[in-house]
């Protein structure tokens, strides 16, 4: 399915797997597109449906004139889930993605039966921090913000193999008012005292060396929901699917087994 009309938007998605699978959601972080769990996804549990889509303002998606909030990026995936008619799903959301992953689980508790929050934050940076780079975006383009936000993202060893090519072209691909939208929508997020309320299953990720999302600011947020759990991945920065995808999925597929999601 290439594109979901949804109404309002028409998203880029890949649904792939058994349609009576276990369905989980993956959802990007700010400058990637859903080729971002590319190397993840040999190493899941078998079995699973999985569903990758691109944000507003992403990839192969509509990119609608800004502004854009918060509010409307979840709204964009509760359509596109209520879209594809999937209930129950495990939501995995990185950065940008495990925002969203916690709005919609406030509001639509009845789409996610587990959460994976991995490098991401209730309130990430500054609202200024935010507004101050989608103003260089926007005059300068993305190529003024690529190599900041590589050293943010990626460990110096991973920097220096050719497999940055794929990032960097991916990051300075995404639209440029897509990506200061979106830079704006989190300028605006703080979910501290919503996520606090959260009563699912959740499982934290984190990357020891995470430049964007230092470790401790994701299991603060993590540690907001009872009974969480939280894991650290050494040697990775704020993509550590990417740089360590056994490693990741291990910690994942173990999740889905503690609790009864997948068989043992
Ligand atoms: O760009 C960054 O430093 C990292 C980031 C914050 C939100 C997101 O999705 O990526």
């Amino acid at each position: 399915m290439p594109r979901a009309d949804l109404g309002h938007i028409q998203l880029h998605v890949r649904d792939d797997g058994p349609r009576d699978g276990l369905p989980v959601v993956f959802s990007n972080a700010l400058g990637t597109d859903l080729r971002m769990w590319d190397a993840l996804l040999p190493h899941l549990a078998p079995g699973l449906r999985v569903i990758r889509y691109d944000r507003r303002g992403h990839g192969l998606s509509d990119v609608p004139q800004t502004p854009y909030s918060m509010g409307q990026l979840v709204r964009d995936t509760e359509a596109l889930l209520d879209h594809l008619n999937i209930r129950a799903c495990v939501f995995v959301g990185l950065s940008l993605g495990g925002m969203v992953a916690q709005g919609l689980a406030v509001k639509r508790p009845d789409l996610i039966r587990a959460l994976v929050l991995s490098n991401t934050a209730a309130r990430i940076g500054t609202a200024q921090m935010w507004r101050d780079r989608a103003a260089v975006a926007r005059t300068q383009g993305l190529s003024a913000l690529v190599d900041a936000t590589m050293a943010r993202w990626f460990t110096a060893s991973f920097r220096a193999s050719p497999d940055l090519a794929l990032w960097r072209d991916m990051f300075l691909a995404t639209p440029v008012e897509g990506w200061a939208g979106c830079a704006e929508a989190i300028a605006g997020t703080d979910f501290y005292s919503t996520t606090a309320g959260l009563k699912l299953p959740t499982l934290g990720i984190a990357g020891e060396r995470d430049g964007s999302t230092p470790s401790d600011l994701v299991r603060e947020t993590v540690d907001l929901v009872a009974g969480s759990e939280f894991a650290l991945l050494r040697r990775a920065g704020h993509l550590p699917h990417v740089e360590h995808p056994a490693a990741y999925a291990e910690i994942f597929n173990r999740f889905l087994k503690t609790h009864g999601l997948v068989a043992e």
